[in-house]
């Protein structure tokens, strides 16, 4: 953009309406401001070793405050290159929201300039995200309260950030300084949503020396973004394509020319950043644009896949960005849209076997549907777009597998008990030991052994403690490993009786099938082979 210098302002919200009320609440601890005035917090910290930390405590404190955290939310924030004068331009915004839109709102002229920290010189002042602790509330024409917050960020490129810092501080302040990375967010998200993932793009040029080419403000603006945007034949394939996904990407792009603020406000040290010592025509300028900005009617509240977003729901949405940039790479520039562990829990809704109120199913079959289901979880854990590339989503994959693996060995157990032999396996068998031993104590008794009586008796007693045992346990649910223990005895007992029992079904076949060659003997198993030889004998 020839000498002038850009920065882009990224706004998030629209309608018409007035500032009433400011949510006046208690935002901070009382050792850390002890007056309550409202103050930037620091909610992203990037650390000397290039980590980032997101300050959940004091970011909670913000946006989950009683008034706000079911509004939604109007997210306002700067983006650029360091050092050009974005915390002086939210320093103007905030008095406008504190004068709540009134005429005078630019304030006195000897007053200094204070809110975000800004200054001049050429070392970096604002570092990670910082957040004005008052969120305004702003009556739209429809009656609706909404929730605004002011974010200022760290400028990109400044020679202590590395490029990881940026993209970071970048991407989750949802704006851009680098087209091309932005536009890369874009696209992917594109694919995805058809919806245009971001809303206001705002182009301000500052420092503009040619308003006799095109003229400060909006329309001038507008006219030169035009002439820039547009894509010609001999243009390199990359600068069409940034281009291209700028219109596919915003809902509105817009561009504002702002004229110099004057040599004061660019070189003396001591500027304060009162109005006197700035140009006419940048103030002029100031009061067209922040307005424009910031006036009910252009404020646009936060959506994230075509949904209106909260201020309890920013708060989620900072947390799931945040997990991947702390992952070890640089964060691929895919979509911001999808984080992969929401994808985890909606592939996981998909895996439902055996639920409560379905009644038992066969093993086999147990088995084959969960292979299915499982199958189709990971199909659309795989086909979801997710943010932080390959190797990164691999361990949520796994994850999902350990996930859905641990409730299919639930799901047997589940399914086992909704069998109705195997609840009632115990009593049965204890039952089946209590008759035997009545049967066999009689008949030992009555021929006079009775010493074997005494010994049938004593089991047929204890059984029937056992029994009587069991029952208080499956009915009061305390002493559950003694009931384990008896289950598994008796569970032992009934599978020894059931493989005799088989056996003698099996025994009892086979003599009948040599007793018997007739027709129905002839069409089972072993034997099919020498039926042939022996009908044509
Ligand atoms: N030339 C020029 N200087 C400006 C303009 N707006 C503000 N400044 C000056 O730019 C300097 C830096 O202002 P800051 O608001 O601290 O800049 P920043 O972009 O927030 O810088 P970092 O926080 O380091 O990224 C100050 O001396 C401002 O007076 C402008 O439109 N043009
Ligand atoms: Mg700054």
């Amino acid at each position: 953009m020839g000498c002038a210098t850009f920065f882009n302002l990224y706004l998030t919200c629209h309608v018409t309406g007035s500032f009433t009320d400011k949510a006046t609440y208690d935002w901070s601890s009382e050792e850390e401001e002890p007056d309550g005035r409202a103050r930037p917090i620091q909610v992203l910290v990037v650390k000397d070793d290039h980590t980032f930390e997101l300050d959940e405590v004091a970011l909670s404190r913000i946006l989950l405050a009683e008034e706000v955290h079911n509004r939604e939310v109007v997210a306002i924030s700067v983006a650029g290159a360091f050092r050009k004068g974005k915390s002086f331009l939210m320093d103007f915004m905030l008095r406008y929201m504190y004068s709540q839109a009134s005429e005078e709102w630019l304030g006195e002229a000897e007053a200094p300039l204070i809110g975000f920290s800004w200054r001049g010189g050429s070392e970096r002042e604002t570092t990670g995200i910082q957040i004005w602790s008052e969120v305004f509330l702003v009556d739209k024409p429809d009656g609706r309260k909404v929730a605004v917050l002011l974010m200022d960020t760290q400028g990109t490129f400044d020679s202590q950030s590395t490029l990881r810092d940026s993209a970071t501080v970048f991407a989750l302040s949802t704006m851009i300084s680098s087209m091309q990375l932005f536009t890369e967010y874009g696209r992917l998200a594109m694919e995805e949503t058809f919806l245009k993932p971001f809303q206001s793009m705002i182009f301000l040029v500052r420092d503009w020396s040619f308003p006799y080419e095109f003229g400060y403000g909006q329309e001038g603006g507008m006219k030169f973004l035009e002439k820039r945007l547009k894509i010609s034949e001999n243009q390199h394939e990359e600068l069409q394509n940034v281009r291209k996904h700028i219109h596919s990407c915003f809902t509105n792009i817009s561009c504002f020319l702002m004229p110099h603020p004057g040599l004061k406000v660019a070189t003396n040290p001591n500027f304060d950043g009162r109005l006197k010592e700035i140009d006419r025509e940048f103030i002029n300028n100031l009061q067209i644009l922040v307005p424009w900005l910031l006036s009910p009617k252009n404020l646009d509240v936060k959506e994230i896949n075509g949904s209106n977003i909260t201020c309890r729901g920013l708060l989620e949405y900072f947390k799931a960005y945040i997990k991947i940039y702390q992952g070890e790479e640089l964060p691929h520039p895919k979509s911001m849209l999808q984080v992969p562990m929401s994808c985890v829990v909606s592939s996981f809704h998909h895996y439902n076997v055996c639920g409560g109120d379905r009644p038992f199913l066969a093993p086999a079959e147990l088995q084959a549907r969960h292979s299915d289901i499982r199958e189709e979880a990971l199909q659309v854990f795989r086909g979801v777009k997710k943010m932080g590339g390959e190797e990164f989503s691999r361990r949520y994959l796994l994850q999902l597998e350990g996930e859905v693996d641990e409730v299919f060995n639930q799901y047997i157990k589940h399914n086992d008990s909704k069998n109705i032999f195997h609840a009632a396996r115990t009593p049965a068998t204890l039952f089946v030991v209590i008759f035997i031993m009545y049967v066999a104590a009689g008949i030992t008794g009555f021929v006079g052994v009775d010493i074997i009586a005494s010994v049938c008796n004593m089991i047929l007693g204890l059984t029937l403690i056992t029994l009587c045992t069991w029952a208080y346990i499956r009915y009061s649910g305390e002493y559950r490993e003694l009931g384990q223990v008896i289950d598994q005895v008796a569970g032992a007992l009934w599978d020894q009786a059931l493989y005799k029992l088989y056996n003698a079904a099996a025994n009892h076949g086979h003599l009948y099938h040599h007793a018997f060659s007739g027709p129905q003997a002839r069409e089972e198993g072993a034997e099919a082979p020498e039926k042939p030889t022996r009908m044509r004998n």
